[in-house]
């Protein structure tokens, strides 16, 4: 299938900096693809370029195999839905989500008819005559999902959605977004701090550092085989560890307090445990300062409790190692 958008060594200098240095990817069609990385890695510039909201200084991008780098925001076939929702304060719900046919020269009763049916697309037909400041903060957001989505763009294009939710509407909402993802067919591209969002959301997930792409690849790929050090510590649950035959990578739930025979091991003294409900985290620090963790199954870990400055050795399964990279050298 030809991809969605397709981005050809595309490059964004601020100055003399590079916010993002030649990234190459392709996103298919019909896909959730979330962008992730550390503050500063160039997520944001990347999105606000394939919308048209910042010039690209190199490089092409192809949409519906198009190419629309020279093109007006309006005239790409994308939508944004900004982190700051952004309401109309004297708009109603429904009346805002008409908005952005009305900018296209869309009769008011069709505009009317066709914001009622995105209302209850997102679930909110109840609400359609409250103004912004009587909708919670979740349902300001579906309001401005809807918004986005009633001009029935190709791509979708999501500037951490999510992030000024409480933790709980946070998860319902992301369920919200995989469900019209779904329902829609088009592509969402999500930008996102958060590994488990991403983990969570996305059909490909780009991991980006200092402008470049580290790893893209499906979230499952991601997680059993990082490409780097850098991937394998920012989406969690690995131990990087340089051993005599190289720089692993070993997940977290797959390292114990038991080593299992002929399995590889780091002994060292406990630095902490937390508990964490369904599991409890064993923190333990070797002789050569290199520190590993396993997160255990609560009733394993209270079958053989250890304490902070114990002496406790963890093991693996050599099969769980993934190896990577080698460190290059300062
Ligand atoms: N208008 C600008 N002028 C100069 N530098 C900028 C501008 N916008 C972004 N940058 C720089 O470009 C780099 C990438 O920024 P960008 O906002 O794309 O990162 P990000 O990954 O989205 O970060 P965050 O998660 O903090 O939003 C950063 O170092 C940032 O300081």
């Amino acid at each position: 299938m030809r991809p969605d958008v397709e981005l050809i060594k595309v490059t964004k200098r601020y100055g003399t900096t590079a916010a993002v240095d030649a990234i190459s990817l392709e996103i298919p069609s019909g896909s959730y693809c979330c962008l992730l990385g550390p503050s500063g890695c160039g997520k944001t510039s990347t999105l606000r370029m394939i919308a048209g909201h910042e010039s690209i200084s190199d490089g092409d991008i192809l949409l519906a195999g198009r190419n629309v780098t020279e093109l007006a925001p309006a005239e790409r076939g994308t939508a944004m839905m900004f982190q700051s929702y952004a309401l109309f304060p004297h708009l109603t719900a429904l009346e805002n989500i008409a908005f952005g046919l009305r900018m296209r020269g869309v009769g008011k009763a069709e505009r009317l008819a066709r914001a009622s049916e995105y209302l209850r697309l997102v679930q909110l037909e109840a609400m359609a005559e409250r103004l912004p400041a009587q909708l919670s903060g979740g349902q300001q957001q579906r309001v401005a999902l809807a918004r986005a989505l009633i001009t029935r763009p190709k791509v979708l294009l999501l500037d951490e959605p999510l992030s000024a939710l409480d933790p709980f509407l946070r998860t319902r909402m992301r369920e919200e977004l995989k469900r019209l993802q779904r329902e829609l067919g088009i592509t969402f591209i999500h930008v996102t701090h958060g590994q488990e969002e991403a983990m969570a959301l996305s059909d490909l997930a780009v991991v980006m550092d200092h402008g470049r792409i580290a790893q893209a690849a499906p979230p499952r790929h991601i997680f059993e085989r990082p490409a780097s050090a850098f991937v394998a510590r920012f989406i969690g649950g690995h131990n990087v560890l340089d051993l005599p035959e190289g720089r692993f990578a070993i997940r977290t739930d797959r390292t114990t307090l038991s080593p299992p025979p002929g399995g590889a091991r780091l002994s060292g003294r406990v630095t902490a445990v937390e508990y964490q409900g369904t599991a409890v985290r064993v923190v333990v620090q070797a002789a050569n300062g290199q520190s590993a963790e396993a997160l255990l199954p609560d009733h394993l870990f209270h079958a053989a409790p250890v304490a902070p400055g114990e002496a406790a050795t963890l093991g693996w399964d050599t099969a769980a190692a993934h190896r990577l990279p080698a460190p290059t050298p300062a």
